[in-house]
């Protein structure tokens, strides 16, 4: 059951195989092996309609000279891509069709929501992830841009010319965090002084899953009438659950931790769009990367409604 959605259900697969926010090779990748791994007739098996168009090839999107500015590196590339992935997602979103992002690397978010809260003003995100992504131009050490969606979405730090296409429409509000375990002291500092959300890992140790998606949700969306973006990037998972990502952290989400997520967002029926991100078939054995692609596609049926009973 979904409030936004029209019947029959549509799901519209938008696969991004993009890895310009991070110089890990490989992530790009992520959407093809998840696709080839069924994830479509998966869908189809729950009730969706799917619509899947082929993966992105941003083949419009050249950027023939993109030296750094400042430290953020690939800016025009990522600008681009992810100003073409916002059309798309949004577009989709507009259709009350249900967009599936799959990445590629967390900069693509950058897209993902613009799109949904040019389709849902008033909708919040869900961020499930080992990181912040919050550096801004100021804040950011290894100038990687998967590293900095969420402020440029919020609209924090310098505002830089090549990306005046972001609209700041994101409010802190409106934003909550589950998984965090390895962010940076500048990203600590951005998320104090914005009043901004977070359960970390040790929120969920001491409380539980249940709890803390509970609280989260009681924070971002007291009423429970607001549309939810969730943007789950697989390293949220702990690297013995999903290895084959850019930037491992131990201490993460077990697999039930996760698929609950996934599950509880459903359930509210409040769910208009889901990115599953950083998945990176080039790290680790082949193995690691099928135990990875098939959690992959897991968590997004499980947020799509697949119950366990
Ligand atoms: N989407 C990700 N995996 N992000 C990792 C970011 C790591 C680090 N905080 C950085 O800014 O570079
Ligand atoms: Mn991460
Ligand atoms: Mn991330």
């Amino acid at each position: 059951m979904s409030r936004f959605l029209s019947s029959p259900m549509t799901a519209a697969i938008v696969g991004c195989p993009f890895s310009g926010g991070q110089p890990r090779v490989g992530v790009d990748q992520g959407p093809i092996h998840m696709v080839e791994a069924g994830l479509v007739k998966q869908l189809g098996e729950l009730g969706w309609e799917v619509k899947f168009d082929g993966h992105h090839q941003f083949e419009e999107i050249k950027a023939i000279s993109d030296p750094p500015i400042g430290k953020l590196k690939n800016p025009r590339l990522v600008s681009g891509v992810t100003r073409a992935v916002a059309e798309v997602v949004g577009g989709h979103a507009k259709k009350k069709e249900l967009p599936v992002t799959l990445g590629g690397d967390h900069s693509l978010a950058m897209g993902t929501i613009s799109g949904t809260l040019d389709a849902y003003p008033d909708a919040c995100v869900i961020w499930v992830d080992a990181h912040a992504d919050i550096n801004t131009f100021e804040s950011t050490d290894s100038g990687n841009i998967h590293g900095m969606p969420v402020s440029f979405l919020l609209g924090i730090g310098s505002k830089i010319p090549e990306f005046s296409w972001v609209k700041p429409l994101l409010k802190p509000e409106r934003l909550v965090y589950i998984g965090l375990r390895d962010v940076d002291a500048g990203e600590k500092r951005i998320l104090k002084e914005n009043n901004i959300k977070a359960f970390s890992m040790h929120e969920v140790d001491k409380y539980g899953i249940g709890k803390v998606v509970e609280m989260a949700l009681d924070h971002v969306n007291p009423e429970r009438k607001l549309p939810i973006h969730l943007s789950f990037d697989v390293d949220a998972l702990d690297p013995s659950v999903a290895p084959s990502t850019g930037t491992p952290v131990r201490g993460g989400l077990t697999f039930r931790e996760g698929h609950y997520i996934c599950e509880a967002i459903w359930e509210t029926g409040l769910l208009v769009a889901l990115d599953l991100m950083e998945v990176n078939p080039s790290l680790a054995d082949a193995a690691s990367v099928k135990q990875t692609v098939t959690v992959g596609c897991s968590l997004v049926r499980a947020a799509l409604g697949e119950t366990l009973l």
